[in-house]
């Protein structure tokens, strides 16, 4: 970047945050004006439910618990808890609209060694996972990295994915089989049922959802975009000899007693979320994610909240319920489909005390939303290209439930593997004199100065800082990290030296005056990025929550 460009990229950096701070503003007053209006959604006692499932989102499938063999269920619940009892679900500090929040759920990642999985702005680091007939990932003094319950518990994952590997692709066959036959059968869409009308209002709502979306899709783009290096092998195709390629699986935690301040769904009223509406980033396009859900009516013991924490929230939320039957704090929707008969209202809330995904079309407020419940031990899948056409939500129940939701990373910046090639890349540049111990730069070519900062800066922001923030919060569980991260941290302290060596270059009075000014220009703007990075990581070490 020449010094022009800067300037222009500061006054681009400021446009865009007084553009943030208008769409807030403008998002404020359209929330205000649209008050109350809620857009309809389905569920299955819904006459019209399965229509809509099949026309607008058809590219969902539920698998009831009945389709796991029960031996897997209980190792894989097993799992869970242990995983929950051993202290390993954290929530996590995340980047949304440029503030540092928790995230309402605890989370842990666990899969391939040496993977990680980068989503709104954090990067997660792998418990690896353990194949049938492994001893268990070593660490490099080859030792096992994880204690055997942990272990057993990374092994029934593995388990569960293998399962969600070969029935998801099973699933899609068998879907794709009926779809075509009954495009044959029925040309015509089925219109699904309650489309709204437009209106001053559902125009309105329509500009809220586009501001609401246009953020989302904005803080996707923060991932690990592929296109600026060549895949790397770990990069797979999600469908390798007919079978789904799940690397990874987040594992997610909530118990709403200890979760008091979960936000009501916005648009159509389907109650409190666990997670807000979202796609899920950085995916292998097209690829399927795979959920297995785990409602636990008898509550783990979760180490982060007190007996007295709970007695107080239990009665927060009994006080919170006699006030919603008092008719306060009480949405519209609601109170109109309480108007109803009392068997609808029971059903209402049989449906609300159930843990639920909800779906709607992005970009559209015609199409009804879908809420369906899970019972414990239900698995759903997203296919084909609904992640990126629909967005998904979570609805808290009134149990604590876990998920393991199993996807295909796009991995491609994103492994070990990767990392420590680009780092070998740059230190390659680094020469010592073994009789003087001293360390000079090879080549002085700019295109490789320039290639050797934007490693550097890479190793710095996408991994050690990512490990520090939240990635080494693993490492009292499991050391598979530990020493990468220690080498990765030595090698970064040569790229630091390399910085100086540059510097002492630029500086010295005897380098051709031409090739000085092109190489003040490269260390320039490398170490002005640096240090704009580094203060938003000091930043985000002060959460706003
Ligand atoms: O828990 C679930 O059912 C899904 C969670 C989810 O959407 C996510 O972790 O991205
Ligand atoms: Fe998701």
């Amino acid at each position: 970047m020449k010094p022009r460009q800067r300037k222009q990229y500061f006054r681009n950096m400021k446009r865009s945050d007084d553009s943030e701070r208008e769409k807030r503003r403008k998002r404020r007053r359209l929330i205000q004006e649209l008050g109350e209006q809620r857009i309809p959604y389905l569920s299955p006692a819904d006459p019209g439910f399965q229509e809509l499932w099949d026309s607008s989102y058809a590219g969902l499938a539920l698998r009831q618990s009945s389709a796991l063999p029960d031996g897997l269920h209980e190792r894989v619940q097993s799992a869970l808890r242990t995983l929950q009892r051993r202290g390993c679900l954290l929530r996590d500090l995340v980047r949304v609209r440029d503030r540092d929040v928790f995230t309402a759920v605890s989370r842990a990642l666990v899969g391939q060694p040496g993977y990680t999985y980068r989503y709104l702005d954090t990067r997660l680091f792998t418990i690896p996972w353990h194949c049938e007939g492994e001893e268990g990932q070593k660490d490099e003094k080859d030792k096992p990295c994880c204690d055997s319950d942990l272990r057993d518990a990374c092994k029934a994952l593995w388990e569960l994915n293998q399962f969600f590997c070969s029935d998801v692709k099973q699933q899609t066959n068998a879907r794709g089989v009926k779809r075509s036959r009954s495009d044959t059968e029925n040309s015509e869409d089925t219109p699904g049922e309650g489309m709204c009308e437009e209106s001053v209002k559902d125009r309105l709502l329509e500009e809220k959802q586009e501001e609401e979306e246009e953020e989302e899709e904005e803080e996707e783009d923060s991932g690990q975009g592929c296109s600026h290096s060549s895949p790397p092998s770990s990069a797979l195709p999600p469908d390798v000899a007919g079978l789904v390629q799940f690397n990874i699986t987040l594992i997610n935690y909530m118990d709403p007693i200890a979760m008091t301040q979960l936000k009501e769904e916005p648009y159509y009223g389907m109650g409190k979320m666990a997670v807000g509406w979202h796609h899920d980033e950085n995916l292998v396009p097209l690829s399927p994610v795979a959920v297995y859900s785990y409602s636990c009516p008898a509550e783990p013991k979760n180490e982060g909240v007190t007996e007295k924490d709970r007695e107080g929230q239990s009665k927060e939320k009994e006080k919170q319920k006699e006030t919603k039957t008092e008719g306060e704090g009480t949405s519209k929707e609601e109170l109109k489909k309480e108007e109803g008969e009392g068997l609808e209202k029971e059903e209402v809330q049989k449906e609300k005390a159930c843990w639920r995904v909800g779906l709607k079309v992005a970009w559209d407020i015609h199409t009804p939303g879908l809420a369906l419940p899970l019972q414990s031990g239900d698995c759903y899948y997203m296919t084909d290209d609904l992640n990126r056409t629909h967005q998904h939500c979570v609805l808290a129940g009134d149990t604590a439930r876990f998920s393991s939701t199993h996807r295909v990373v796009q991995c491609c910046t994103g492994t070990l593997d990767y990392i420590q090639k680009r780092s070998s890349e740059a230190l390659e540049n680094l020469h010592t004199d073994p009789e003087k111990n001293t360390k000079s730069l090879k080549s002085l070519l700019p295109s490789t100065l320039q290639h050797i900062e934007d490693i550097h800066n890479e190793v710095e922001f996408e991994w050690l800082r990512q490990y520090w923030f939240q990635g080494r919060r693993f490492a009292r569980f499991c050391s598979w990290w530990t020493k990468p991260m220690e080498q990765m941290e030595k090698d970064w302290k040569e790229m630091e030296q390399m910085t100086q060596l540059l510097l002492a270059v630029v500086e010295d009075e005897n380098t051709a005056q031409e090739n000085r000014r092109e190489m003040a220009d490269i260390l320039l703007n490398a170490l002005s990025d640096r240090q704009q990075h580094r203060q938003t990581w000091r930043d985000r070490y002060v959460p706003v929550c």
